[in-house]
């Protein structure tokens, strides 16, 4: 069991070396966005919305590197926000209604989702498309209807989704070291102490 869990594991990350240039691509825009001022909006459900959260803290805090902090904003964290948006029009909108009211236009909205699919997050997107954001979609599976939707689709081509959402974090990572290699210039790359 450990053993093909492992092997499965390496194999799909193995096939992240084809999505190269679609990788670059995307992280190059979310920095080009933190450098002109803007911010990124990231949301998913379940194990995805803690990769939001995890990705969201390695922007405003730090990655590998000492440096100012940047905004960057997980949809999945204002229970507040998410229960009265949930209660009171539905669960399907509790992320697209923090895009409006949060998002700006040259703002990134992030949707995260293992089988590309999560109304919620659909509903996200379409906000965003409305409003002049650009979106890309961190997926899984065949993409889903968030393949087609997105501006730049990310799509883990796997069945299983733990090891989908084994790759997704391994991608915000890489995300997260070359954003910050960006907003940090050769001058200043200093090893952060912890
Ligand atoms: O972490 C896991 C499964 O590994 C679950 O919490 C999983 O994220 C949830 O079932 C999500 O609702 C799945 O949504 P999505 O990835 O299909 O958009
Ligand atoms: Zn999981």
């Amino acid at each position: 069991m450990l053993d093909t869990m492992i092997d499965a594991h390496i194999r799909c990350l193995q096939g992240l070396k084809s999505m190269a240039s679609g990788l670059e691509n995307a992280g190059a825009a979310m920095l080009q966005c933190l450098l002109g001022g803007g911010k990124l909006m990231i949301c998913g459900n379940g194990g995805s919305a803690s990769d939001a959260q995890h990705f969201a803290a390695e922007i405003v805090g730090r990655f590998e590197k000492e440096r100012r902090a940047y905004p960057a904003v997980a949809l999945s964290t204002d229970t507040s926000i998410l229960t009265a948006v949930g209660n009171d029009y539905g669960y399907d909108e509790v992320f697209a209604r923090q895009v409006e009211g949060l998002g700006r236009p040259g703002d990134i909205l992030i949707g995260i989702s293992t089988s590309g699919g999560s109304e919620n997050v659909v509903r996200a997107v379409q906000c965003a498309r409305g409003m002049s954001m650009p979106t890309i979609g961190l997926l899984g599976k065949d993409g889903g209807v968030l393949k087609e939707l997105v501006d730049r689709a990310i799509v883990v081509e796997n069945d299983t989704t733990a090891r989908i959402q084994e790759a997704h974090i391994f991608i915000l990572h890489y995300w997260a070291g070359l954003i910050e290699r960006g907003l940090i210039g050769d001058g200043e790359n200093r090893e952060s102490a912890s």
